[in-house]
């Protein structure tokens, strides 16, 4: 038998002549990329990759060579591709950026809305982000704020949509892919909840909570420990604390902000009930014009996959071969389709960068349905 030494040597040499065949078919496909630049042919041919993978399978022996020389050649293609991408950038052959770049977002005179009543933490994600005297007013539900701003009934919207503690807002995903609205920009406020009763109640005449369910969740460890309180979700903390104002029932109280306690007249029993006490929440300023602040650094995006295996793996390889960092990844699953997903990405880039131009170029043509939801 061979000696360790001499079998390495051997494949020295046979990885010697893949790398210089592999430099080949690069370079073949640089040619075949600037032919389809020429003739206005698109990048991504999914019949001859199909055609190819038959081929090379049929050409091993072994189920084991088969799917190794599968995954080897979809890699390889996928290598083309990006080489291709670059070249359609290079040659400036990318279209026209469907996004408007804006030195400011003209804020001045905006109208904005947020989701819940006086008090509600959007409206100090609001204050936050727009300043003490912005024109803001509030809205019931995400989906009335996002029609506020699809109608052009306001130019802003601030809306909740990832909490430290209780993960994705999940609806705000699927309005984001219902509605024609852009992100344009994001704050992150801390999430500090108290106990809030009105002015002649205690503790002990608790009998009632109401808040919106993730706070609730936020504040579970609090409210555990008192097992005779029955815990009732309502549309926004805020709101709750209206309705222990309207109703002057002194067994009830809400889980709110210390904010919207003191708008409504109510009295804190307990502070700081959060089980985390660093919950904040990202909220997303969302608007109807397709506009990205010149400076923005991070981009987000949707897509639907095909329900084949590896078509993830595949499409993230986008950001990986043009150096973009990804930030985050959810997925939702597409009404009336079981076990199919729509797919969010966010990721560092500003969309008249090259390599993002390149990632999105490559990503359009491989996935379904992708969206660019704002770059901020
Ligand atoms: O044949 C082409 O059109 C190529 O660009 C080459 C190639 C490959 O690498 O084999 C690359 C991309 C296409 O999707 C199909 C095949």
């Amino acid at each position: 038998m061979a000696s360790l030494t001499e079998l390495r040597d051997q494949l020295d040499a046979v990885d010697d002549q893949i790398v210089r065949l592999f430099e080949k078919r690069m370079d073949l496909c640089g040619q075949v990329g600037e032919y389809k630049i020429q003739n206005g042919k698109k990048v991504f041919d999914r019949n001859r990759e199909n055609q190819k993978l038959q081929d090379v399978e049929s050409k091993v022996s072994t189920e084991f060579n088969k799917k190794g020389v599968h995954e080897l050649y979809e890699q390889l293609m996928s290598m083309s591709r990006k080489l291709q991408y670059q070249q359609l950038v290079q040659a400036g052959a990318l279209g026209r950026l469907p996004f408007i770049s804006v030195p400011s977002l003209h804020a001045g005179n905006a109208r904005i809305v947020f989701p819940g009543t006086e008090g509600a933490y959007s409206q100090a994600a609001t204050v936050h982000y727009f300043g003490e005297n912005c024109n803001c007013f509030y809205v019931q539900t995400f989906r009335d704020a996002m029609e506020a701003i699809e109608e052009g009934a306001a130019d802003f919207a601030v809306l909740p949509i990832e909490n430290s503690t209780a993960g994705s807002v999940d609806e705000m995903y699927d309005l984001l892919v219902e509605f024609e609205n852009y992100i344009v920009g994001e704050t992150i406020i801390p999430i500090e909840h108290t106990l809030a009763g009105l002015a002649d109640a205690e503790l002990s005449d608790i009998r009632k909570v109401y808040s919106k369910g993730v706070a609730l969740l936020q504040a579970s460890g609090f409210l555990n420990a008192h097992s005779d309180w029955q815990q009732i979700s309502v549309a926004n903390t805020a709101i709750a604390a209206q309705k222990i104002l309207d109703d002057q029932d002194k067994s009830q109280a809400a889980v709110c902000s210390a904010y919207a306690a003191k708008a409504h007249g109510l009295k804190v029993l307990a502070e700081k009930i959060n089980d985390d006490p660093d919950n904040c929440t990202r909220f997303i300023v969302v608007t109807n014009q397709k506009i990205f602040l010149e400076d923005a650094g991070k981009i987000s995006i949707c897509f639907e996959l095909p329900h084949t295996s590896g078509s993830l793996y595949h499409l993230l390889s986008h950001f990986i071969y043009n150096d973009l960092n990804m930030t985050r990844i959810e997925s939702r699953p597409i009404k009336g389709r079981n076990w199919e997903y729509r797919f969010f990405i966010d990721f560092e880039g500003n969309l008249a960068d090259a390599a993002v131009k390149n990632a999105i170029r490559g990503l359009r043509e491989e996935s379904r349905s992708l969206r660019i939801l704002g770059n901020y």
